[in-house]
């Protein structure tokens, strides 16, 4: 089949244009601190914050859609889905059989509550919850999908060059594999594009040509920040652990 490193990073690239725009959706509203508070929501049969609870809900119907017989989604919380109600679609097969085991949705849970939000959200409270939650669910899934989309990224490294990834593979070198997967002049330009981006699609557009006075909806300089410290380092980390298993 005919996927390339070119085709990946055209991929990568376009989904760039998805987070951005989510990110831009979350930052119309403020923190509202109690979306992430578990006193907040009051059910018998659910214990967590109101965005565990929506996420996980998203999910059980989505599940049920489908959604997650594509082996390039990932769900944040797995355990007991609901089984799909669709017919199986026969996805081709690309990826090494064990990359069906790497999941690394807990880690972007907590980068993206823990680390991202507080850098491109404003404080204050608007009393949107629900709404806040249902917008972290759309920036989750981006990234969650971007991230693991490093699977598929590392497979086409591996079959474009097996001879210099086999040695490092056997040897269990995470830091050699780490070595042979990255390219600093592609992060470089990953980080100038996204900023650029965060500009052009988080301006203020109007009908005169009054400038946007250096205001945009995200501020760039976070995008590519979020890119170079997290997005990129996670997507990366997908692509050592599944080369770690390309020879089992
Ligand atoms: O384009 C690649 O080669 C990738 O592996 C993707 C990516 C990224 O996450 O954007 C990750 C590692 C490389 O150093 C460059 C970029």
């Amino acid at each position: 089949n005919g996927v390339t490193l070119e085709s990946v990073r055209q991929s990568l690239i376009r989904q760039e244009d998805t987070i951005i725009f989510s990110l831009i959706e979350r930052a119309r509203f403020p923190t509202n601190s109690p979306t992430y508070n578990e006193s907040y929501v009051s059910t018998p049969t659910f214990s967590g914050t109101l965005v565990h609870f929506v996420v996980k809900e998203a999910e059980a119907l989505q599940a049920k859609a489908g959604r997650y017989a594509n082996p390039e989604e990932h769900p944040f919380f797995p355990d007991n889905l609901p089984p799909s109600v669709v017919p199986p679609y026969n996805f081709t097969e690309v990826l090494h059989p064990p990359a069906a085991s790497i999941n690394i949705s807990k880690d972007i849970w907590d980068m993206y509550f823990k680390k991202l939000l507080q850098l491109f959200v404003a404080p204050g409270d608007d009393g949107n919850y629900a709404s806040t939650a249902a917008s972290d669910l759309v920036c989750l899934q981006a990234l969650s999908r971007r991230i693991h989309y490093g699977k598929l990224v590392a497979e086409v490294k591996f079959r474009e060059s097996p001879g210099e990834y086999e040695p490092a593979i056997r040897a269990k070198d995470r830091d050699a594999l780490m070595k042979l997967l990255t390219f600093e002049s592609v992060e470089e330009a990953v980080k100038k594009r996204v900023a650029k981006k965060a500009m052009v699609f988080g301006k203020e557009v109007t009908l005169n040509n009054d400038d946007n006075k250096g205001k945009y909806k995200v501020d760039p300089s976070v995008v590519s920040r979020l890119y170079g410290d997290w997005i990129m380092p996670l997507t990366k980390l997908v692509q050592v652990e599944y080369l770690l298993r390309r020879l089992d």
